[in-house]
């Protein structure tokens, strides 16, 4: 059993960030295999007792954040979870006795084994989506884990058993696991969303699931330990309640994002990259480089390592934008965000980024309108063809989400907001995005999609096009047509 080791013992009790942040340095640094159940239970425990801790703890005040006395974390207590991890998971499974020459590969029903193991020693029912139950120590202590938080235990759970080729695999919204001697093999050990039967067990889908969003078209980021570390530390949630965050663990999070992004664990991770520039928006460590910088690099790494089929990477930046009233760099990362979706079909697995798309077009984009249009000036966005450009790529590639799909995504009350945005623009600006017609062999769809639908719509920055569709599905031509004869009413009323 890995577990502790001297210089973690000597490290205990840990009474400051900076000795939770000396033991991450060690298993980084210093062991092939960062313990994922020790790490987990310590940066859990921690969370835990300054988000859900007593309300009349004593607060330090004006403390430097990272001396600030910790409700003191002794050694044992620690190692009384990790043992009881332990004596859980191994208690599960049998695992053949150690056969030291051969390495020993997980097979399907050892993870399913593990996941059984984890799942039925959940509380019966609770909250699934309140915060700070991802990590091992909620698991511990109260008998409850996320979503994220079951797949993180199996994976730690076969760690412990000695598993080294049982890792995580991450798309934007869920979690399973790849094994094997090649890692080829793959297994559902969590559940997603509401209401929806849990598939553990299975291998991931390749038939219509794969081409969702939810599976990333088999782009998931694929964990090496250090990058499961980098999971964990992703998942630490600082927020005391729906306003405040306790800022001790958001400083944790953010110096232990900064180790992984040192030691190059955060370069295939994008969500990473983009929490730590979330981070960094919020309070700046000086000496490093500037939160939009990272929202940039995430992008790149998405670009690089999973064939920019990733979202949250353009939404993480146009967030950022439109926090800091940078409306058209927010228009062009919605559009460039909108020019992934387009490449999937909807499916009811994915309501998150329908949520987020849905935020972005009827929320904060009519909000940006509203402030543009009550002020005057010269340098307005209503005067920008490159800004009509990128809220029409935006649009279409919603409409291009949708053709094809089983389910449809656009409904009257996406119109209202679209077509109100839309005739904010004056006659002249709009006349300045010059359409043009590309042929259909761009690399808009995903090959499969592209062939059932022949055509496709396209735009590239100011080419917008609306390619002849023998089949478009009525709602975007209607759509379509609402746009195009408000935009002709708007000619005539000139
Ligand atoms: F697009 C921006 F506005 C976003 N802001 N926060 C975003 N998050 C917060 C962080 N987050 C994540 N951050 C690191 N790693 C992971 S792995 C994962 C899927 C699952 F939870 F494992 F199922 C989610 C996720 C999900 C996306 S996107």
């Amino acid at each position: 059993m890995a577990g502790f080791r001297d210089i973690d013992r000597a490290l205990f009790p840990i009474k400051s960030i900076t000795s939770v942040i000396e033991i991450f340095k060690h298993h980084l640094e210093r062991t092939s295999e960062p313990d994922l159940a020790l790490l987990s239970i310590i940066v859990g425990a921690v969370e835990n007792s300054l988000t859900c801790g007593r309300p009349n703890a004593p607060v330090q005040i004006c403390e430097p954040i990272e001396s600030s006395r910790l409700p003191s974390l002794e050694y044992h207590t620690i190692e009384l979870l990790y043992n009881k991890f332990y004596t859980i998971i191994k208690g599960a499974v049998d695992v053949p006795a150690k056969n030291t020459t051969k390495t020993q590969y997980a097979t399907r029903e050892l993870v399913k084994k593990v996941s059984d193991a984890v799942w039925n020693t959940l509380s019966r029912s609770y909250y699934k989506d309140r915060a700070h139950l991802q990590s091992l120590y909620s698991y511990l202590t109260g008998n409850k884990l996320d979503c994220f938080g079951v797949a993180f235990a199996v994976v730690a759970g076969c760690q412990a058993l000695g598993f080294t080729d049982v890792h995580l695999a991450l798309s934007e919204d869920h979690a399973w696991v790849v094994f094997g001697e090649t890692s080829s093999e793959t297994a559902e050990i969590t559940w997603h969303g509401k209401g929806n039967e849990d598939k553990r067990g299975q291998e991931i889908g390749k038939g219509v699931a794969a081409r969702s969003w939810l599976y990333v078209n088999n782009k998931p980021v694929i964990c090496t330990r250090a990058m499961e570390v980098a999971a964990l530390v992703s998942a630490i949630n600082p927020s005391l309640n729906a306003t405040h965050d306790a800022y001790e663990v958001a400083y944790l999070q953010q110096e232990l994002l900064w180790l992984l992004y040192d030691l190059g664990h955060l370069t295939k991770y994008p969500m990473a990259i983009g929490n730590l520039g979330d981070l960094e928006e919020i309070s700046s460590t000086s000496g490093r480089i500037p939160c939009d910088i990272l929202f940039r690099e995430a992008i790149s790494s998405a670009r690089n390592y999973y064939d920019n089929m990733h979202v949250y990477p353009y939404t993480y930046q146009g967030g950022y934008f439109y926090r800091n009233k940078m409306y058209k760099e927010a228009f062009e990362s919605w559009a460039n965000a909108s020019d992934v979706i387009r490449k999937y079909n909807y499916s009811r697995d994915d309501e998150e980024i329908y949520k987020e798309f849905l935020e972005i077009a009827n929320e904060l984009i009519p909000h940006i309108m509203k402030v543009e249009s009550s002020g005057f000036s010269a340098n307005s966005i209503l005067k920008k063809p490159e800004c009509f450009a990128c809220l029409l790529r935006f649009y279409d590639g919603i409409c291009q989400w949708e053709e094809g799909s089983a389910t449809p995504v656009l409904h009257i009350g996406w119109a209202k907001p679209l077509v109100n945005t839309i005739s904010k623009f004056d006659a002249e600006v709009r006349a300045q995005v010059n359409i043009v017609c590309e042929s259909n062999n761009g690399d808009n769809k995903m090959e499969q999609k592209t062939q059932a639908n022949g055509n496709t719509s396209c735009l590239n920055n100011n080419n917008y096009c609306i390619s002849e569709k023998e089949n478009r599905n009525n709602t975007d031509t209607d759509l379509i047509h609402a746009i195009e004869s408000k935009v002709i009413s708007d000619e005539n009323s000139e």
